[in-house]
């Protein structure tokens, strides 16, 4: 998992390193990283000698590291222009530029080369950045590369202006910052390359974790269990689905499919009835469960929570259900167990707050976190949950006991105790109807296989490794909405037909 710090952290390292090394030296090993990412950029498309690499460059030491970086680049061969976006500049940097490549010229003196760059480093302003500045616009399919921070976004909260300047990639440098994974951040920031510069963080507590791809897959070998191999399928895992109403017969459908494509041991489901017929056609395997055998197989729980003696292992709950007429005896009844549960959309609406013995994960986007908040006591404004997202979803984890995902383009996973971690995966084309009914399926799968649980007797799953878990699902979730918009529009189906090779992916 990667560490992400506040830019006030960031700065009290950067006081201590400048006291050790020197200024200039940490601009220095700064600026080669971001050459050696201009270079890798170009190094599909064009040699130096063909290349032009413009910098865009800024007042601070934001724009002294662009105009280093481009000394460098200009030393080994490429074209290299800077422009000068502010009447002021760093002046050892300007110097040591134009000693290698020429003079500087204002934006408006060469503005018209913007349109043959191979690449703009955009230079003009880094975590100094405050709201508010006037910045070029860039021909369209310009390739930007940002140094440190893309121009125009807040690195302290996240929060990006109308004419920021949208990077294809940003190297960032001494650590990950918060505000490059929240708010506007991730639709902004393209890949973030972070180079530590070899800072010493070891006596600074993170602001949380940043869970990606490759961490997500450590985490899941951590968790995965030799167990697997040769498995009954009530060993694999049962899930249990309450979902559907006549009013919303296709969540349940998406969530089931979901869970199926995933590979889950069994699917059984308690819809009404007219929603079953449709999802028998739509995921024929998956087996109906009615009332009786709900209060059987949570009977049996108390004596096995997973494998043959239980019938059903973990539980999803909500996505469809008609919030006027939910089936509040039943999910009571599975709220009052010990086995493990994501809980989603309507099932929101009754998840009781206080003390539980029951594992659960609670997955609302922002409206429904504040409708839980509500029903908690708190009242908090939409714009109050983007600020402080943490904060936020840390009163719900507690108000409901529960481990909380907040849903959108940066997703936080907070358990009770408040710690927490942060999923960015910037796929907006995950922002689809029923999307997050497939989440809840890939969440219930997980839930429902012990081979990542390690539920085996009665011992059930810790909060820790239910928020690692929810975190995986979360990067799965968001890698699949990537893999599905590579091969053209995104709609909930398509997301089901690229889950199992997403899977595959992580190992499944
Ligand atoms: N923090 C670190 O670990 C390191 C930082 N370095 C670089 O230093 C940068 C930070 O340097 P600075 O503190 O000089 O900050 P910046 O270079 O981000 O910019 C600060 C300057 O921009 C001006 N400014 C900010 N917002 C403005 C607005 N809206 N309108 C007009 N002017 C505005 C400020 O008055 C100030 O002159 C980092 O982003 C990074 O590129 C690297 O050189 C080395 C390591």
């Amino acid at each position: 998992m990667i560490p992400v710090y506040s830019v006030a952290q960031v700065r009290a390292v950067e006081a201590q390193e400048i006291s050790k090394r020197g200024s200039e030296s940490l601009m220095r090993a700064a600026a080669s990283e971001l050459a050696a990412a201009a270079e890798a950029m170009l190094a599909q498309t064009a040699s130096p000698t063909d290349a032009l690499i413009i910098g865009l460059i800024g007042p601070g030491n934001n724009g002294g590291d662009g105009l280093y970086a481009l000394t460098e680049l200009a030393q080994r061969g490429y074209q290299t222009l800077a422009l000068q976006c502010t009447e002021t500049g760093h002046p050892e940097a300007l110097k040591a530029y134009a000693s290698v490549a020429g003079t500087v010229k204002s934006l408006s003196e060469g503005e018209e080369a913007l349109s043959s760059a191979s690449l703009v480093i955009d230079a003009i302003y880094g975590i100094g950045y405050r709201t508010g500045a006037q910045l070029p616009k860039l021909p369209a399919g310009t390739r930007v590369l940002a140094c440190d921070v893309p121009s125009g976004l807040n690195c302290e909260t996240g929060s990006a202006d109308d004419d920021v300047l949208l990077a294809e990639r940003t190297v960032t440098f001494g650590a990950m910052k918060t505000g490059l994974i929240s708010q506007d951040a991730p639709l902004v920031t393209g890949e973030i390359q972070v180079a530590t510069l070899d800072f010493d963080f070891s006596s600074i507590t993170p602001e949380t974790h940043l869970v990606d791809e490759n961490s997500a897959q450590e985490l899941l070998n951590v968790h995965r269990s030799w167990r697997d191999a040769g498995r009954h399928k009530y060993e694999r895992g049962v899930l249990g689905l309450i979902a559907g109403s006549a009013l919303y017969p296709g969540a349940a459908q998406l969530t089931a499919r979901a869970a199926v494509a995933c590979g889950v041991g069994l699917l059984r489901t308690h819809v009404p009835e007219e929603v079953q017929s449709l999802l028998s056609l739509a995921a024929p395997e998956t087996v109906p469960l009615d009332d009786e055998q709900i209060t059987e197989a949570l009977s049996l729980a108390r004596r096995h929570l997973h494998g043959r003696g239980a019938k059903i292992s973990a539980w999803a709950i909500g996505p469809g259900i008609d919030s006027r007429t939910p089936p509040t005896g039943v999910i009571a009844n599975v709220f009052d167990s010990r086995q493990p549960a994501v809980i989603d959309a309507s099932g929101l609406e009754v998840v009781p707050t206080g003390p539980s013995e029951q594992p659960r994960v609670l997955t609302p986007h922002a409206k429904e976190l504040r409708m839980l908040l509500r029903r908690a006591g708190v009242s908090v404004t939409t714009e109050e949950v983007r600020q402080d997202p943490i904060r936020w979803t840390r009163w719900v984890a507690l108000a409901y006991n529960a481990v909380v995902l907040l849903k959108g383009p940066t997703s936080y996973v907070v358990a009770p105790n408040g710690a927490n971690l942060v999923v960015c995966h910037a796929a907006a084309q995950l922002a689809t109807a029923g999307s997050g009914d497939i989440l809840t399926g890939i969440l219930g799968y997980m839930l429902s296989d012990s081979s990542l649980t390690g539920i085996y007797g009665l011992e059930t799953v810790s909060n820790s490794r239910l928020m690692e878990l929810t975190a995986c699902a979360a990067v799965i979730h968001g890698q699949l909405g990537r893999v599905t918009a590579q091969q053209g529009t995104v709609s909930a189906s398509r997301l089901i037909d690229q889950l199992p090779a997403v899977m595959k992916d992580f190992g499944f």
